[in-house]
């Protein structure tokens, strides 16, 4: 600020500099200053000027309140505004060079020094008054249309030589086109006389100041250059012809030259023109403002670290006299000031331009800064934010032990780190990253705390759907096998605590895999997108269904009381297979299912036993012909780990060679000669031992290895068959007993007759026995496939007949030849008269559909004996011949 008293006399110099103007342009004239507050006001006035007039200029000027308008004294002691101005550095080897002015001080208050502008050469002094403007009509000028009752105005912005702002001097005239161009020239000469003037004010107020100190002593005098030699600091002092009279021993150093050298030599003499072009420039502006300046300079080294940054302070110094003396200089090295100046510049740039929002605060957690980011982040402006407490962004999502946590954390530690979710002015919460770390002050006080924080929603949002995909199963978005577990151990606990039941039902669809193989995978995604919804809808709320594999799902039933509420349960879930799947081609599709029940806590005290038992149990309704349900028990568990171990030495079984068929004779009851045998298969495996087929085969069968083992089975019959052929011995047929699966696969007639046409047997000598269940599972399919074959040549049986349901009206269309009355229904014929009825029932059927009947299992001469007189075509059975290896069936071969 500059704060200077301006006496009248100069007050009715320039007043009647105005009134000249004014009466030789018909205009009115007003000069107006800032005052310490920045408000304008009027200093001086021409006559005629109406006060209105002058409120509308300085409205217009200072677009703020004004005062004072009518006041025609000078105010004592007034300052003006500050004003900055930039220019461009120049590119010599002074790489920046800034003048700061340093006002002299005032009697009272003292003036603030150091004020930063740039340098000014003294011919950029005088564009101080080209912020100059001619408005010849102000209606027609945007920003000047309002000020009414001006109708044409010049005003002329005034500064004091350091360039901060004096005020304005303008001419106006009350109508349009009252100003013209010939005032405007007259109104810039008074503006640069009073230009002058105030630093010539300026100037004369130092002097008067110097004097004020009093005259130096003797003493004084003939110490200074003791004195200035005392300094670190560079010291010289150029006198009016720029010639140096004196400098102290830091200048002698610093320029490798000797006083002697430097004394009587002008800057041109010891640097050359260029240098001293630039000093001497510096030196001017001192002289020509009367007020201190700083001249800040860089000498470059090798690389930015090795410059040397300089500055010098220039004072312009008068004698007793007042009259100018020279010009006095004092250099100090601020590349440590610098560095660290630039330093500040980086971490203000890096807390500006950070992706990261940043904030600090003091330390009872009021916001006292943010950057760019932070507010982008948060929706607050940063005047929104200071001063506020952090908690403003508060979520609510983490309770008191969490922030007592982390604020003991930082306190005893320094740093926090960790993700908080907070609120964004939007109300949307958004999880951060955030690490805090504590400022403290010299003493060890907390000073601040500095947080720096990413958004990581997107993280997050990323994070939820891996998690998603790892726990649900994208076809259904039913929960995975990994959730269900999670889940199903919870429920455990719960049930533990709590003293409650729970059910786990396992569901298996039945055959699945024949959707998948007729109609294709995208169908049988169908089904089971369907399949999943229809079971949800038949769940409670609190229950959980699972998705845990292909064709499977579990339910877990959590509020249950006994196990007659887990049968409901189980029934309501069977309702979903009632209605026919309609898919995407039209097809109705029917689906059914096989479950197994396990009960908490009877049936396993863990998730993993229940699981694993409701599994077993789901294996015993499939092996007890699928569709159906059953509930755990505890034999179920030895059978299901002897099904594990045999399912998994299935597999080697054919390379092994552990595989083997025997042969059982089948003969005429009436002749009793040999008709044929059946191929019955055998494993034994080395560590099991011997295997049933009954066991077997259904394993088999649910691991997909049927198919092979059964081509095995009958590659090796049809080439038994031959070998039999070429040694001559008659054997009928060769029956083949063949699994579900197998006829149901689409390539079994092929596969068929790749056989018999591989190993020579003529179909003639070969038979099938395929069971009843079998071929009522789809009989269209069967009928169709079975008359191909018969079409070969090869003789069809259907086996354990009587055991499943058969549609007489399907039977009678299937291309067979014979029934085989199932070993079950010969046991104890003839004494037990259910099986006798049931088994002439089944020679009279046979017979009437034109069929030969062969009774199986037949142990005794009395069953014989009985088959016989009810006209039973053929037998089989212990009472015969068990089972027997090739060479040891001679005496049945012809
Ligand atoms: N898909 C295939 N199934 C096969 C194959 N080989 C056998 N099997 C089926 O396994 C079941 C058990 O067979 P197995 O243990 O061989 O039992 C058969 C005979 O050994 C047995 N049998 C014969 N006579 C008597 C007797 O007088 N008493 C008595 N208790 N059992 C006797 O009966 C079974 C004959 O079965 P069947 O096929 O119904 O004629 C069985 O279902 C086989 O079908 C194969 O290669 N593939």
């Amino acid at each position: 600020m500059i704060n200077m008293p301006i006496s009248q006399q100069q007050l009715d110099l320039w007043l009647a500099d105005l009134n000249l103007i004014a009466d030789i342009s018909s205009c009115k004239a007003t000069l107006l200053t800032w005052s310490a507050v920045d408000e304008l006001s009027c200093l001086l006035y021409s006559d005629a000027v109406v006060e209105n007039e002058i409120q509308a200029i300085l409205t217009q000027l200072s677009g703020r309140k004004v005062i004072n308008a009518n006041s025609t004294t000078a105010s004592p002691a007034f300052t003006a505004d500050r004003y900055i101005k930039d220019h461009a550095a120049q590119n010599t080897t002074i790489l920046d060079k800034r003048v700061s002015l340093s006002e002299p001080i005032s009697q009272s208050p003292p003036l603030e020094v150091s004020q930063h502008c740039t340098f000014l050469s003294p011919s950029q002094l005088s564009t101080l008054v080209g912020k100059a403007e001619l408005i010849t009509d102000t209606q027609l000028h945007p920003a000047w249309c309002t000020c009414t009752p001006v109708g044409s105005v010049i005003f002329i912005s005034l500064s004091w030589p350091s360039e901060t702002n004096f005020g304005f001097l303008c001419f106006y005239h009350n109508d349009p086109q009252g100003i013209d161009g010939k005032t405007f020239q007259l109104a810039k000469l008074v503006g640069e006389s009073i230009q002058r003037q105030l630093a010539d004010i300026l100037r004369q107020y130092n002097v008067a100041e110097s004097l004020n100190r009093g005259t130096p002593n003797h003493i004084d005098v003939i110490d200074l250059q003791s004195f200035i030699d005392s300094f670190d600091e560079h010291i010289w002092m150029k006198n009016t012809d720029g010639i140096y009279t004196l400098c102290n021993r830091s200048v002698e150093q610093a320029w490798a030259k000797s006083r002697s050298e430097i004394i009587g030599r002008t800057d041109v003499e010891l640097f050359g023109a260029d240098a001293a072009d630039i000093y001497l420039e510096g030196d001017r502006f001192a002289i020509e403002s009367g007020t201190p300046i700083i001249v800040a300079e860089c000498l470059e080294g090798a690389e930015p670290k090795q410059h040397l940054w300089l500055e010098t302070l220039k004072l312009p110094t008068f004698n007793a006299t007042g009259d100018f003396a020279g010009v006095i200089g004092m250099t100090r090295n601020i590349s440590k000031h610098k560095a660290v100046e630039d330093q500040l510049t980086l971490a203000t740039n890096v807390f500006k331009h950070s992706f990261e929002g940043v904030v600090v605060t003091d330390r009872h957690g009021n916001i006292t800064d943010v950057n760019g980011a932070y507010f982008e982040i948060t929706g607050y402006t940063r005047e929104e934010l200071l001063g506020q407490n952090s908690r403003i962004l508060s979520s609510g999502r983490h309770d008191k032990t969490f922030f007592d946590t982390l604020w003991n954390t930082l306190l005893i530690n320094g740093k926090w780190n960790g993700e908080i979710w907070n609120r964004r002015k939007n109300g949307a919460i958004f999880p951060q990253n955030i690490s805090i770390s504590t400022i403290y002050d010299e003493v060890g006080d907390i000073r601040y705390f500095v947080a720096v924080f990413a958004d990581i929603s997107a993280q997050k949002q990323n994070e939820a759907q891996l998690t998603h995909l790892a726990y649900f199963d994208p076809l259904t978005q039913l929960p995975n096998r990994m959730k269900f577990m999670m889940q199903l151990k919870q429920e455990v606990r719960r049930a533990k605590q709590l003293n409650l039941q729970l059910a786990t039902v396992m569901i298996d669809v039945d055959l699945f895999k024949h959707i998948n193989d007729s109609f294709g995978h995208s169908i049988g995604d169908e089904m089971l997108v369907e399949l999943a919804k229809r079971l949800r809808s038949q769940v409670e709320q609190q229950d959980v269904l699972s998705r845990i594999g292909g064709d499977e799902f579990v339910v877990l039933i959590t509020d249950i009381n006994s196990g007659e509420e887990a049968t409901l349960a189980t029934n309501q879930l069977r309702q979903v297979f009632d209605q026919p799947f309609i898919v995407s081609t039209g097809d109705h599709l029917r689906l059914t299912a096989s479950m197994g029940v396990s009960l908490y806590p009877n049936d396993g005290q863990d998730a993993d036993t229940l699981l694993r038992n409701a599994d077993a149990a789901m294996y015993c309704a499939k092996n007890d012909g699928r569709n159906n349900y059953a509930f755990y028990t505890e034999s179920l568990t030895q059978l299901s780990l002897e099904h594990l171990k045999l399912q998994s030495a299935l597999y080697g079984a054919i390379e092994q060679n552990a595989l083997y068929l025997m042969y059982q004779p089948k003969l005429d009851l009436v002749t009793r000669k040999t008709v044929g045998f059946e191929a019955l298969l055998r494993w034994h495996d080395p560590l099991l031992g011997l295997i049933s087929p009954a066991v077997f085969i259904p394993i088999a069968e649910k691991v997909g290895l049927i198919h092979d083992i059964g081509l095995w089975v009958l590659e090796t019959a049809c080439r038994q068959g031959m070998r039999w052929l070429r040694d001559g011995k008659y054997f009928g047929r060769i029956a083949v007993n063949v699994a579900g699966q197998q006829l149901q696969r689409s390539s079994f007639v092929d596969d068929v007759k790749r056989v018999l046409a591989e190993t020579g047997l003529p179909a003639k000598h070969l038979e099938l026995e395929v069971t009843e269940s079998v071929m009522m599972q789809n009989p269209e399919v069967a009928i169709r496939d079975l008359k191909r074959l018969g079409d070969l040549g090869i003789e069809l049986s259907v086996d354990d007949f009587g055991t499943g349901y058969s549609s007489l009206n399907y039977l009678k269309k299937l291309p067979i030849h014979k029934l085989k009355i199932d070993q079950s229904f010969v046991r104890d014929i003839p004494f037990d008269t259910n099986n006798t009825a049931i088994a002439k029932a089944v020679i009279a059927l046979g017979h009437a559909l034109k069929l030969d009947i062969v009774a199986e299992g037949v142990e005794t001469q009395e069953q014989a004996d009985f088959l016989l007189q009810n006209h039973c075509d053929q037998a089989q059975g212990y009472l015969f011949s068990r089972p027997q290896l090739p060479q040891d069936l001679d005496k049945f071969l012809s």
